[in-house]
């Protein structure tokens, strides 16, 4: 019952509209009224002929009137149906990518970002196919069959009872094989969704696969998913083959008791020809709707399902943003008191740092790789929370902040710089509340060494730069992203590795450009090149969780053996190799 709670709760959350249901509810019982009517209408038409003679012109006028008006109500059903159901579909669509974009950073380390799509597309969808194709039968059918029932009871009790006892028996022989059904249409919901989540990887990753020549391993993994589908679709189609002729023979079954007893009861003089026409008419009205609702509960049990999986995104906690304060981070420190972060339980990243990063400095970090420079760039992002310690901006907790005004103060330059599809200008104003001239844009573009090349491009700005930004070169990417931050100008600059897809020349122009950018702005480093941070107002040195040295690089020169490791590792060609000098000169 839980299940079906959750659809209605997903259903009202798409917010259908309570008037327009009532106005679809109105309208099938119109409809359904005409279905009802036809038959006794058809009784009064055939016996006042072979009473009376004559053509009953009053009756065929009132056939035709309640016909008319029955498909008039079902034609507008129609449209009101699809008008609330495309409303449904894009408010829940909009409702769950919504709470998608505001989950926290750790439910996408624990759940491909397709998991969610497939959520947003599919199973909205397929909860929508209750109202779309299935509401209104159901309606209407439950009205048919009621009041079907009631009027056959009065023309002729006992050859309804007759019919009753072949209904019960028809009942007892789907019902079983409906519920198999639906229990199956919910695994290959759950195998779908699996399916659709692993292509949508792979063929993200179509440059690694074709690198790697693992065209065909990709398509021997997904057989395994794709067998799994055939043999459960092959399960679906033999139970819906069986119902098939079990719902046919039924008909039949009923049709022909009804005919053989009705013949009877006509011949005794018991009904007249009219009635037992009309009771044949009735009996239509009450096997369809039958037939329907097993589709009907089908659909409905899919529907539950997926909404069980849309309400589990939707219960998921979004990114806390309790803070509420909106402090301007210009001329603030920071400073990272006694962090632990681990994230994984038992696998700390930091087991107690104590960093002090001034206002308007430079401040660079180095380490070797997974030292966990990318990770202190999180923590300050707030994408995760440290498990002890805390993050103070001045004097001021950063969980007291308003998370968007946080994130709003800090440009990031992200390690591989990505990009999202759509045109230049769109990229480098990706977030940017405030609208900018060309003029600044290509300012901007100027420093950061971009200007000559976006210039040259036939649409400038709007040039495309497909998915992930594939039609840019590494470098080029990390000069859009470098130029965003300078048309942001926050207050706190993140640089992650910001220039390593450079070469040397153009690296030293951005540096140039970098070393105005740093006034009157705190600028934290994470750079593997140390030539990159020789010039830095401070060194933090991470090692093995911990902070093992501060200073410039002079002072660390002198006194962090590690630091004088890690420089002189750069300077000195690897083991047994010639320097590029000695190569040179052989
Ligand atoms: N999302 C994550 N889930 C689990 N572990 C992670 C995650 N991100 C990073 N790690 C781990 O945390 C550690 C620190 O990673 P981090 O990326 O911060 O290092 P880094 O110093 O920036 O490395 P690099 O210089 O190679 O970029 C690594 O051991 C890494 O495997």
């Amino acid at each position: 019952m839980k299940k079906y709670r959750r659809l209605f709760k997903i259903i009202a959350y798409a917010n259908p509209g309570k008037g327009l249901l009532f106005l679809i509810a109105l309208l099938s019982i119109m409809g359904a009224l005409s279905s009802v009517l036809f038959p006794i209408l058809t009784q009064r038409l055939i016996d006042s002929f072979s009473d009376a003679q004559t053509f009953p012109t009053e009756w065929l006028l009132i056939l035709i009137g309640v016909l008319t008006a029955g498909s008039v109500a079902s034609g507008f059903n129609f449209y009101m149906i699809g008008k609330v159901a495309n409303r449904m579909l894009v408010n829940l669509r909009s409702k769950v990518l919504a709470k998608s974009i505001y989950l926290p950073i750790r439910y996408y380390d624990k759940n491909p970002s397709a998991e969610p799509a497939s959520r947003i597309v599919n199973d909205t969808e397929v909860i929508n196919s209750v109202l779309t194709d299935h509401f209104e039968p159901f309606i209407s059918g439950m009205l048919t069959l009621v009041s079907s029932l009631i009027i056959l009871w009065v023309l002729d009790w006992q050859l309804t009872a007759v019919l009753f006892v072949t209904l019960i028996i028809a009942f007892v022989i789907t019902v079983p094989i409906a519920a198999k059904l639906s229990v199956l249409s919910k695994s290959i919901q759950e195998k779908e969704a699996h399916f659709l989540s692993f292509i949508t990887e792979r063929l993200s990753q179509i440059r690694l696969i074709k690198a790697c020549t693992a065209e065909s391993s990709s398509l021997t993994d997904s057989k395994q998913s794709l067998q799994q589908l055939y043999d459960l679709g092959q399960k679906e189609v033999k139970i819906a083959a069986i119902m098939a002729p079990i719902a046919g023979m039924t008909i039949v079954a009923t049709l022909i008791i009804i005919l053989a007893f009705g013949a009877a009861r006509v011949s005794q003089g018991v009904i007249t020809m009219g009635t037992l026409m009309a009771f044949i008419l009735y009996l239509f009205n009450i096997v369809f709707p039958l037939i329907q609702f097993t589709y009907f509960f089908a659909a409905f049990n899919k529907a539950a399902g997926a909404a069980e999986r849309v309400d589990e995104l939707l219960d998921e906690t979004e990114e806390s943003s309790d803070g509420t304060q909106e402090l301007s981070l210009a001329g603030q420190s920071i400073h990272f008191q006694n962090i632990k972060f681990e994230y994984e339980k038992g696998r700390p990243v930091f087991s107690d740092i104590d960093i002090q990063i001034p206002a308007n400095k430079v401040v660079a970090f180095v380490g070797e790789s997974g030292a966990g420079k990318s990770t202190l760039f999180s923590l300050l992002l707030r994408y995760y929370a440290p498990s002890k310690g805390r993050i103070l901006v001045g004097n001021e907790l950063i969980n007291n902040l308003s998370l968007h005004k946080w994130r709003q103060q800090i440009g990031y330059v992200a390690q591989d710089a990505p990009l999202l599809s759509g045109s230049i200008r769109n990229n480098l104003l990706l977030g940017t509340e405030k609208p900018l001239s060309d003029e600044e844009i290509f300012d901007a573009l100027k420093l950061a060494q971009l200007e000559e090349f976006v210039a040259q491009l036939p649409k400038g700005l709007d040039t495309e730069v497909g998915e992930r930004g594939v039609k840019l070169s590494g470098g080029q990417k990390q000069r859009v992203a470098i130029a965003r931050a300078m048309l942001q100008d926050n207050p706190i600059l993140l640089c992650d590795e910001a220039t390593s897809n450079l070469d040397s020349a153009t690296e030293y122009k951005i540096q140039v450009a970098m070393n105005q950018l740093k006034n009157n702005r705190t600028t934290l480093v994470a750079a593997h090149r140390l030539s990159t941070v020789l010039e830095a107002d401070k060194i933090i040195v991470l090692k093995e969780q911990k902070v093992i040295g501060e200073g410039t690089h002079q002072e660390l020169m002198v006194k962090e053996p590690y630091y004088r490791e890690l420089v002189e590792q750069q300077l000195k060609p690897f083991e047994g190799e010639d320097t590029l000098s000695e190569k040179i000169s052989a």
